[in-house]
């Protein structure tokens, strides 16, 4: 954990590669934000990407009794009706980067979406809201250092490069990551 002032905002997450690139990202721009981390495996309900990540906000606001954000990512694959979706965690520990790709064999599309939902919660007891970003992209054998979950095999569209190959700075300018943290600093900023 790092070290705490009480302006900074509290990212829940279990995940160091969201963090660096939460913290990189917002501390950016006219007004940079502090990030502070606390690193809890949150419980994740199955549902819809929403559905999960305003339960993991409510029950991280509830072990951090105050206000945090937290972050829920899908990879929705067009041939297969939006999934792995919010179950990618478990189909990339499963499968691997060669599996991401094998799930496709057969079909004409290999299309996918890479959604990221912020959900920010006030506190305990109030109903988290929710930011989302997406990017469109392709599902392509893997390329790039394989340094954060399915970076390598994800190319956005209209740019010949894996997320992975891509510097951090390339990524974070057109990230599904980076779409819904505008908007969740326009919300915090109108505060
Ligand atoms: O930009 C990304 N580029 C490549 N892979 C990514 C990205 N963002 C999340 N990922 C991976 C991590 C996890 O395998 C799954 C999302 O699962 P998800 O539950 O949201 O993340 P997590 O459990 O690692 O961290 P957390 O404690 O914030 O829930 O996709
Ligand atoms: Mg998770």
């Amino acid at each position: 954990m790092s070290s705490s002032s009480s302006k900074a905002l509290v990212f829940v997450t279990g995940n160091a590669n969201k963090l660096r690139e939460v913290k990189e990202i917002l501390s950016e721009g006219g007004h940079p934000i502090e990030v502070d981390s606390q690193s809890l495996e949150i419980p994740e309900i199955q549902g819809t990407t929403q559905e999960v990540a305003i339960d993991k906000c409510r029950r991280a606001a509830e072990l951090v009794g105050g206000p945090c954000i937290t972050e829920d990512t899908a990879l929705c694959y067009k041939a297969l009706g939006g999934l792995p979706g919010p179950y990618i965690k478990q189909f990339m520990t499963e499968l691997g980067h060669e599996g991401l790709n094998n799930l496709l064999v057969g079909f004409p599309t290999k299309a996918a979406e890479a959604v990221c939902t912020f959900a920010y919660s006030a506190g305990p007891g109030t109903e988290p809201i929710v930011f989302e970003g997406r990017t469109d992209g392709t599902i392509v054998p893997a390329r790039g250092p394989k340094v954060f979950g399915w970076d390598a095999v994800f190319e956005p569209i209209g740019t010949g490069m894996t997320y992975a190959e891509m510097p951090s700075d390339e990524k974070n300018k057109i990230s599904h990551r980076a779409k819904a943290l505008a908007k969740l600093r326009a919300h915090l900023q109108s505060l």
